[in-house]
């Protein structure tokens, strides 16, 4: 606050106490003689002020719209079959890539299978060549025990030769490396367009969902899904999908191929099918409950870091670097106990599976050695039935692996998928549009309560109308609903009674999107820039725009000499947030940003925070271009605002208490519009006197040093009365 008064300013009301209508005159002509910002939206007491008896605050709650928070009460999680029914669904534009990937895969699988039964027809040819050429020597018996010749090998080894085999199987074995690069591609461009689409939905579904959401629901924690649930569930749809099949078709057609060269050896190999799939499944369940905590972690780490790192600035002035350090890493740690517990589980489960695996490998060696001897079967059948084990054992473990990691990707699913099929009330309504556009705006018996309180109720029976063209002031104690009007206005909540109606038509009947694009334009308390040039934030009005009228608009705004000024002119970059540039500048740049839009209704709510007198200047100046010829509604904190407003509505208890201009207003000592005035002023007169007594006591040499920076502090404190009781941002 700035404001040095031309004349000795006059004693607060509460000192001089003077009789009412005498004190009415004495605020009225302070009120006038003030043009600087008076921010009448702060008085002292005015939280004490909250609206809504307790009994309309439940009438309001009981038809308010129930909180809706992705968590666990956002509504029964779908069983394992019901995510799996949706995962499916969401996957059928992928379908013919996912096709063609099986059928490579299959090519490849059966080269694979191919392998070991090669190997042994190879190992009994050489075999044989070798037994020949023994009984060549002419010693009269044979080296070895030649056992029968191989069923499965009989007609290749009568038919080719060793070189026709190697030459064969080479040209198999190429044709499924090409099967199997093929199948690798086609997957993995699969689970990019799956991770791409699920992003793309998911981004436009918590864009498009109703603000109550979103005041239900911190941002670091829709990132983490929109980041890090998207690329799991990709990937076990796709790659783990693929991987699973493969070991799928390797298991059966190994197990089948086994069964050919010996049922007996297969029978004993198969023993170890139950402990190991009996443990699989346990193990799958345990992951999964696992990898849904996981996620969780993980989204609340992000959102976490997203709310320190994107509010640097005040961790940094309350030098709470190293409690926020020390909260993230308890946040980290519960992730990492949560890993280790799946580690534990993993190490048991893997090496136990294993452990079986050798076991039974022993067991057919042993087995079937005694086999060979006895001729059952050759010393080629034994390797390719052994080989066949392995790839078999290989691909059980594949599927065990395969089961725990869907199991996760499922997990982590869940949640994501919850939000992926939410459906947002308001913004999901598509209703009409109005040819021409008048710009009244009626509130007719509006009922509210914010859906994440809807115990308190903010309006209970709220009306009044703003003709085209009017210009109305909405004044009330902080807190007495000034910014929500906005915010219903804008539809971005319903009130639970009552009508917000646009030219005589509820705008629950209207497309909201074309509202907001066409008819209505916020310019919020603390305007929001993004981190982009100074070009595309004024853009932002429309898209449209030219280069030519961006400047045109900055230069009715007061913007373009600033913007000017930067060597980068207009592609100078603002900072995340707009941090680079200042308030005022900033302000401006909204104001062009509203200027290009060209509303029919402007709702404004004023900026609290003081500027210095020259940058609230430009403001002022810019802002009374803004809404000449629009209907406005500034939420005002000025009294220089409120003072030019045709009308001014002042709010108290949830109704509109007072309605009428400046003077009528101001004409009533006992009007609650009258008191916030007076009492405002006094505050700001304070302000006014401790600054004088703050230069008196400044200039006299004999005050004690500690006496002046008492004093001075009291002057810093008194001006941050104003400049301090700013309330969180709004922003659109
Ligand atoms: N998104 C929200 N969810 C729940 N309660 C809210 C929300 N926004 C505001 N409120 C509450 O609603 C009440 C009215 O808030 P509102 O911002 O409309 O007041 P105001 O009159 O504009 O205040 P000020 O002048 O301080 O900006 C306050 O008690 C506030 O805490």
């Amino acid at each position: 606050m700035s404001s040095q008064p031309a004349q000795p300013p006059p004693q607060p009301a509460a000192a001089a106490d003077p009789p009412a209508d005498q004190r009415a005159a004495q605020v009225a002509t302070a009120a006038r003689r003030s043009t600087a910002s008076v921010g009448v939206a702060k008085p002292a007491a005015s939280d004490a002020a909250a609206p809504a008896s307790a009994a309309a605050a439940s009438a309001s709650a009981a038809a308010a719209p129930a909180p809706s928070g992705l968590s666990d009460d956002d509504g029964p999680t779908p069983s394992s079959g019901e995510q799996i029914r949706r995962i499916v669904r969401f996957i059928r534009p992928e379908y013919s890539i996912l096709a063609a990937a099986i059928f490579f895969l299959l090519i490849s699988s059966v080269v694979t299978m191919l392998v070991p039964m090669s190997m042994g027809t190879i190992i009994d040819l050489v075999m044989q060549e070798l037994g020949a050429s023994v009984g060549d020597t002419g010693s009269g018996a044979p080296a070895m025990v030649m056992p029968q010749a191989p069923r499965l090998s009989e007609s290749i080894r009568q038919n080719l030769s060793l070189t026709t085999v190697f030459i064969a199987l080479s040209c198999i074995f190429v044709v499924g490396a090409a099967a199997n690069m093929t199948r690798v591609i086609l997957m993995q461009s699969a689970a990019e367009r799956i991770i791409v689409r699920l992003r793309n939905s998911l981004f436009v579904n918590i864009i498009k969902q109703d603000i109550s959401f979103h005041d239900a629901n911190r941002s670091g924690e829709l990132i983490s899904r929109l980041s890090a649930d998207t690329v799991v569930v990709g990937k076990t749809l796709t790659s783990n999908l693929s991987d699973g099949l493969r070991s799928l078709v390797m298991a059966v057609a190994g197990l089948s191929a086994m069964l050919l060269v010996n049922v007996n050896l297969t029978m004993t190999m198969m023993m170890i099918v139950p402990p190991v799939a009996f443990s699989a499944v346990y193990y799958g369940r345990f992951v999964r409950q696992l990898a849904k905590k996981r996620t969780d972690g993980t989204a609340e780490i992000t959102k976490f870091a997203e709310e320190k790192i994107s509010n640097l600035r005040t961790v940094r002035a309350f030098a709470r670097e190293d409690d926020e350090a020390a909260k993230y890493a308890g946040h980290v740690q519960n992730v990492y106990n949560l890993g280790m517990k799946e580690a534990y589980a993993s190490g048991l489960f893997f090496g136990s599976t294993g452990l079986a695996g050798n076991l039974i490998m022993l067991a057919i060696l042993f087995y079937g050695g005694s086999m060979v001897k006895n001729g059952a079967i050759s010393v080629g059948e034994l390797t390719s039935f052994f080989m066949y084990t392995a790839y078999v054992g290989g691909s059980v473990f594949g599927l065990t692996s395969w089961y725990s990691e869907m199991n996760k990707g499922i997990g982590s699913s869940t949640r994501l998928f919850k939000l992926l099929d939410r459906k947002a009330e308001i913004e999901a309504t598509r209703g009409r549009t109005l040819d021409a556009v008048q710009g009244e705006i009626a509130l007719q018996n509006v009922h509210f309560a914010y859906p994440t309180r809807s115990d308190v109720a903010i309006f209970n029976g709220l009306n009044f109308t703003v003709k085209p063209g009017e210009t109305v002031a909405i004044v009330g104690h902080s807190g007495s609903g000034k910014s929500t009007i906005a915010q219903l206005i804008l539809r971005f909540y319903d009130p639970a009674h009552g009508e917000v109606k646009l030219d005589g038509v509820d705008v629950r009947e209207l497309d909201p999107h074309w509202m907001r694009e066409s008819v209505i334009a916020l310019v919020p308390q603390e305007p929001v820039l993004f981190a982009a040039t100074v070009r595309d934030n004024i853009k932002y009005g429309n898209p449209a725009a030219t280069d030519a009228e961006v400047r045109a608009a900055a230069e009715r705004a007061n913007a373009h000499d600033f913007i000017a000024s930067f060597p980068e002119g207009y592609d100078t970059f603002v900072g995340e947030r707009g941090h680079a540039i200042s308030g005022g500048q900033k302000q401006r740049i909204a104001i062009a940003r509203a200027l290009l839009k060209n509303p029919r209704v402007l709702v404004l709510d004023e900026a609290t925070s003081a500027l210095d007198a020259a940058s609230e200047h430009l403001v002022q100046d810019a802002i009374e271009r803004l809404i000449l010829g629009r209907t406005v509604i500034t939420i005002a904190h000025r009294l220089s605002t409120i003072q030019k407003a045709d009308r001014i509505i002042m709010i108290d208890g949830g109704q509109v208490a007072e309605s009428g201009s400046f003077d009528e207003l101001m004409s009533d000592p006992e009007g609650s519009f009258f008191k916030l005035v007076s009492n405002q002023l006094s505050q700001n007169l304070a302000v006014e006197d401790a600054a004088a007594a703050a230069a008196t006591a400044t200039s006299t040499a004999a005050a004690a040093p500690h006496e002046q920076q008492q004093q001075q502090q009291q002057v810093d404190s008194d001006e941050d009365t104003i400049i301090d009781d700013v309330h969180p941002p709004k922003s659109a």
